[in-house]
């Protein structure tokens, strides 16, 4: 189960970004190369696992956009993407993201009181990106009815259903150690679902 996720997650070089350790995966970065394949798999796994139901799925730029394109695509549910760019629309949201190693603003359209949404991104990591978009969604009085990551790496996903009381849903955890990508599964139906 998952074993091209899986098996790249483990390939994945890491970087460093100040003292924050950052594993290049085409899940996450679109590169090296992303493999029709593994967003496949991916997607695949989440519709089993989650089987996700809802008016909107809601994606934050840029690396949650390509598995929320394959999801919309496999369910018929509609996306809409939480940008980095301010639009000035009526009714646009700033919030404030911060991440382990940057932050910025993004801007929420396209998003009405009393919507059925998903959310899901590629990785929740400090959990400050989801943090700041589910606080503002519950501020505009939508109904979020999931949260799914393909990724959850570090203390995020705890932070977020602390703060949030949002269950973080996510196909694997990964840590790394040593300058080395550790994946462990998640089993379905385990903690995350
Ligand atoms: O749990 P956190 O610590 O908030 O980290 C998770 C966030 O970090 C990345 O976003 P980022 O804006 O850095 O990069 P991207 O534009 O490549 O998606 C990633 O796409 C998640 O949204
Ligand atoms: N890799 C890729 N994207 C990320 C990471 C990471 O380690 N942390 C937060 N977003």
């Amino acid at each position: 189960m998952l074993d091209k996720l899986k098996e790249s997650l483990r390939n994945s070089p890491v970087i460093k970004k100040g003292e924050y350790d950052y594993f290049v995966n085409p899940v996450t970065d679109g590169i090296p190369l992303t493999e029709p394949e593994l967003l496949e798999e991916v997607a695949e796994e989440i519709v089993r696992r989650f089987r996700p139901e809802a008016d909107k799925i809601i994606c934050i730029e840029a690396m949650g956009i390509h598995h929320a394109t394959v999801l919309s695509l496999k369910t018929g549910i509609p996306f809409v993407v939480v940008r980095k760019r301010r639009y000035g629309l009526p009714g646009e949201v700033a919030v404030h993201q911060m991440t382990g190693y940057s932050e910025g603003e993004l801007y929420i359209n396209g998003v009405d009181s009393g919507d059925r949404v998903v959310v899901i991104d590629d990785v929740v990591s400090t959990g400050g990106t989801l943090l700041a978009v589910l606080e503002a969604l519950r501020e505009m009085d939508v109904d979020v009815r999931d949260v799914i990551t393909v990724i959850d790496k570090g203390e995020g996903s705890r932070v977020v259903r602390e703060r949030t009381g949002f269950t973080v849903k996510s196909l694997v955890k990964v840590d790394v150690i040593d300058g080395r990508v550790k994946v462990e599964d998640i089993p379905a139906g385990g903690p995350h679902d």
